[in-house]
């Protein structure tokens, strides 16, 4: 008989935003337990749970929590938006609090309840986005061309392309020539996005490290600062992904989006990646 495997017994949250879904595990009060294999094995939709991305919860000393992010590669990301919005859902429904600081790689993040809805300040977008200039050749077939790319950091890269129907872009074939792009040294998340108004923009995502997900909350706000930046835009916009709508709104302390979560069910491991 094999030895018990020593995930056995972990508990673990299913949670999502607007279908872009996380496993939580809420280590506040013993060590971190994440490592690339376990995220690798969770985010297995056929041999683990599933996954975009995971969320650990840690002590803070600056914040109510601190949030690390993998994505289901096993790779880290340095924000995430959506998991942000669900483990501040999470924390608040059980601190029987509507406002909360949370704690993640790229700073302190401001999350409020908002009637059903949770805003989280995903802060300020990094000073070193800028026009990326495609100077070298490039494969035409491979970019999404015409139009360069809006390069954001929201804590993690961004990629934005704006498009005239982001509903005709072959997501999957145009995001992984893109994520790997020598341009982008860490690789990049990669937007498509099509202007529909001044406030109203609908985007479709290619996720570093997961692939094609319903929405990327992150990938939203570079969203709406690249449209903005652009001059394609208002500050605050309406976007629809594929997974419903989120409002962004570039306030003059940072990017806040808000929408909907959903904690769908807990769980208890009995197996995990072998020891
Ligand atoms: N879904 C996340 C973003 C994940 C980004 C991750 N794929 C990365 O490697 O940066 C969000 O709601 O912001």
């Amino acid at each position: 008989m094999s030895a018990q495997n020593p995930y056995h017994g972990l508990a673990f949250m299913k949670m999502h935003g607007l279908g872009n879904d996380f496993v939580v595990i809420d280590s506040r009060d013993g060590d971190a337990v994440v490592t690339p294999e376990l995220a690798r094995f969770l985010g297995d939709r056929n041999r683990g749970v599933g996954f975009d991305q995971l969320a650990e919860l840690r002590p803070s000393d600056e914040g109510d929590v601190h949030l690390d992010f993998w994505n289901s590669d096993g790779s880290r990301a340095g924000a995430c938006g959506n998991a942000t919005r669900c483990a501040a859902s999470y924390l608040m429904g059980l601190n029987g609090t509507d406002h909360l600081v949370l704690t993640t790689a790229r700073g302190r993040l401001s999350a409020r309840r908002e009637g059903d809805l949770i805003s989280v300040n995903m802060g300020q977008p990094q000073r070193d986005w800028a026009e990326i200039p495609l100077s070298r050749p490039v494969d035409t077939d491979a970019l999404p061309l015409p139009g360069s790319p809006v390069a954001v950091g929201m804590g993690n890269p961004h990629a934005v392309f704006f498009v005239e129907d982001a509903e005709a872009v072959d997501v999957a074939a145009r995001g992984a020539a893109v994520e790997h792009d020598p341009l982008f040294p860490e690789a990049t998340n990669v937007e498509f996005a099509e202007i529909r108004a001044r406030d109203e923009i609908r985007m479709r995502v290619w996720e570093r490290g997961t692939g094609i997900t319903l929405a990327c909350g992150s990938g939203a706000c570079a969203t709406a600062v690249a449209a903005h930046v652009r001059g394609l835009a208002d500050r605050r916009v309406r976007m629809e992904v594929d997974g419903g709508w989120l409002t962004l709104d570039w306030r003059d302390d940072g990017v806040w989006m808000t929408g909907p979560t959903a904690h769908v069910f807990d769980g208890v491991l009995r197996t995990g990646p072998s020891a």
